[in-house]
């Protein structure tokens, strides 16, 4: 079986390009068949990956980088039942890792890909707005998170943090920041078709595949990979110095019992928010709108996970 890795070199501030030096030799010595492609800027990853599976065929990609580079492989993919995925985490965040049990050391990764793993099903998100529509594999967002997410990226921040080995705190310390400046919108609900309410003063809504999103926040969690089911969070109401209290909470996942916490589970989502705000699909900062609709896709991909025990 030949092994086709996608490999971000600038994910975590030139992480990845370091791991895949360790990475390469290794595959060398085993006598590996691969294929190995650099992502060169941004969008690359899914240009890459829509190039390798335009055939149709069946095909173990790699992915080498953060939960942005999954993200855009995800979307490059032509069918998504046709690829295994296999992952060493290279990012900031990583939040693809935890709900799979994936090892975040470089050498449990590669020895889950190529020897002890097992390929595991995994649902795929879709995210439409207006005229476009894109792929999650974590998870999607509209309003707070989302602006996290767009200020984060490429952010000094981010690069201070990451050269102290602090990356994953990059989105705590844009949040806080983004919590104090603005104000929360007006955003309604449909659930499967049904309107369910209207919300004052949110936050952010989250359409979550996985539990964890933003660098470890266990927002959903009882969200599952592959129960063909999306857990949304919508966080309102709340006064700031509630959420600053509560943040912490999440990483835990403890901010379940506040007020102003709601989570739904159910297959398609509609947001509308009383402004145009900031979106986004696995921490990548992909557009601004005031209507998003969440579902997953018809078919799920195969993820290569460790055993379990
Ligand atoms: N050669 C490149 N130069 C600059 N940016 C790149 C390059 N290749 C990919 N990118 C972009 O890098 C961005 C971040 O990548 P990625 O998410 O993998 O790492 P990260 O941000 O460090 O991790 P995380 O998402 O887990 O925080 C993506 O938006 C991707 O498009």
């Amino acid at each position: 079986m030949e092994y086709i890795f996608i490999v971000n070199p600038k994910s975590r501030s030139g992480r990845g390009g370091v791991v895949w030096k360790l990475v390469e030799p290794e595959l060398k010595k085993r006598r590996i068949e691969y294929q190995v492609f650099y992502t060169r800027h941004v969008r690359h990853a899914a240009e890459i990956t829509a190039g390798i599976t335009a055939d149709g065929r069946e095909h173990t990609l790699v992915v080498v980088g953060g939960d942005g580079t999954v993200d855009e492989v995800v979307n490059g993919i032509r069918d998504c039942s046709k690829v295994t995925l296999g992952y060493i985490p290279t990012g900031s965040g990583n939040d693809f890792t935890r709900a799979l049990h994936l090892p975040s050391d470089t050498r449990g990764a590669l020895d889950t890909i190529l020897d002890s793993g097992r390929p595991v099903p995994m649902d795929v998100g879709r995210l439409d707005c207006g005229e476009s529509a894109w792929r999650f594999a974590v998870s999607a967002g509209i309003g707070f998170d989302a602006a996290v997410c767009h200020k984060a990226e490429g952010s000094s921040i981010k690069t201070v943090l990451n050269k102290l080995g602090l990356g994953k705190l990059t989105y705590l310390v844009t949040a806080l920041k983004w919590i104090l400046s603005e104000r929360p919108e007006e955003a309604e609900l449909r659930i499967e078709g049904e309107y369910i309410r209207r919300f004052e003063h949110t936050y952010f809504i989250a359409a979550m595949n996985h539990p964890y999103e933003g660098g470890g926040f266990f927002f959903c969690p009882k969200a599952r990979i592959d129960d063909r089911l999306l857990d949304v969070i919508v966080v309102s109401e709340l006064p700031k110095w509630k959420i600053l209290l509560l943040l912490p909470t999440a990483f835990f996942g403890k901010h379940v019992r506040f007020r102003g916490i709601s989570i739904f589970r159910c297959r398609e989502i509609e947001v509308k928010t009383g402004k145009r705000l900031p979106i986004h699909t696995d921490g990548e900062p992909i557009a601004w709108g005031d209507t998003i609709r969440a579902s997953l896709e018809p078919e799920q991909i195969r993820v290569i996970a460790p055993p379990q025990e």
